[in-house]
């Protein structure tokens, strides 16, 4: 076997969604910070994310995270999310899994029952509290970076679905968040190829008649996911609970709660005074997995928005160990993909 490329990566997933985590073979990308990084990649080192994301290693339902070394005072590594088409700045499920994945590969040891950690995003500094017991983490909470409304009750005319109101929100990376009943689709197994076009839909029209930026990164821009919601209402436990679910560029279905989503949902509840700092929120996936949520603190940015700061709690679980290597006379070193699987041309 002769390779040219030999890259390690950890199979992992949190409550449902697929976060790869590389843990090897692939030096830290030239960058004073996580987001100089991150950019580096996006625009001169992309062929990574194609060589592990695209056909025939990866598919329209795999997440990639880079390990690197911190940059930010007081934290013990880095990460940057690579995603079928984007490099969104934070991501909760992916957080998630790379901690678990840190703590349990012992890239980072684990300190039992409560390992806290401080890791490096390109969206910013988060907190990690994983409970670890016999050597496994048992739960991951995440504290977010901090989220906050940019507009509610905006109105967006989209071709094909009609002219519909919908909140745009951070969570770690921008949302157009759009109740489920407005576009008539219920938030089932079966309406997943709906979701997936009607949220494509709606996010090209949103970006287009909604630009945004964070007011603090001006390279933080424009509406990256569409997050259909169900009504918060009270779940079994007691606590606030509602469904979501988030669609992921260019056409899945996020299988977890996604935690920048439910980032970007508490920031509009807490606007809406439907939500109290402190109080437990479930949000739950179109797989019925949960992350159990709570807005820690209120803050604000430089600008003067009032930011919410949220933490999401859940598990992952890792799959896997795998080597994807290159063989030079490989016909696709950067990977294809075609619209049976990826619905759009990429
Ligand atoms: O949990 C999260 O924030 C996300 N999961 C996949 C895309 C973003």
């Amino acid at each position: 076997m002769k390779w040219s490329r030999d890259i390690s990566v950890v199979g992992c997933h949190a409550e449902g969604e697929v976060g790869r985590v590389i843990t090897g073979g692939v030096l830290p990308p030239p960058g004073e910070t996580l987001f100089e990084q991150k950019t580096h990649l996006q625009n001169q080192g992309d062929d990574l994310r194609r060589f592990l994301i695209k056909e025939p290693r990866g598919g329209a339902f795999v997440h990639c995270n880079l390990v690197v070394p911190p940059r930010s005072p007081e934290t013990q590594a880095g990460f940057i999310i690579m995603e079928p088409t984007d490099y969104p700045p934070m991501s909760g499920s992916n957080s998630i899994c790379v901690a678990t994945v840190l703590l349990e590969t012992g890239m980072i040891a684990m300190q039992e029952p409560v390992t806290h950690l401080k890791l490096d995003t390109p969206g910013g500094v988060i907190a990690v509290e994983a409970e670890c017991a016999d050597g496994k983490c048992r739960s991951v909470r995440t504290t977010n970076v901090p989220s906050f409304v940019v507009k509610l009750d905006a109105s967006c005319k989209v071709p094909g679905v009609g002219e519909i109101t919908l909140d745009i929100a951070y969570g770690g990376a921008f949302f157009a968040i759009v109740d489920a009943r407005a576009v008539g689709l219920d938030l089932t197994r079966e309406n997943a190829r709906r979701l997936v076009e009607t949220g494509e839909a709606i996010k090209e029209a949103a970006r287009q008649q909604h630009p945004v930026v964070h007011p603090e990164n001006p390279g933080i821009r424009d509406i990256t996911f569409v997050q259909f919601t169900e009504p918060v209402r009270e779940g079994a436990d007691g606590y606030k609970e509602g469904r979501n679910t988030v669609v992921i560029s260019p056409g899945k279905l996020d299988r977890s709660p996604c935690g920048t989503g439910t980032s970007a949902r508490l920031a509009v509840l807490s606007a809406r005074d439907e939500i109290k700092p402190g109080e437990t929120y479930v949000s739950r996936s179109i797989l019925d997995t949960r992350f159990i949520c709570r807005i820690e603190a209120v803050s604000t940015l430089d600008d003067g928005t009032v930011a919410i700061v949220p933490s999401l709690k859940g598990r992952a679980w890792i799959t896997g160990l795998h080597h994807y290597g290159l063989d030079p006379e490989d016909p696709f070193p950067e990977g294809y993909t075609l619209t049976d699987t990826w619905y759009r041309a990429l």
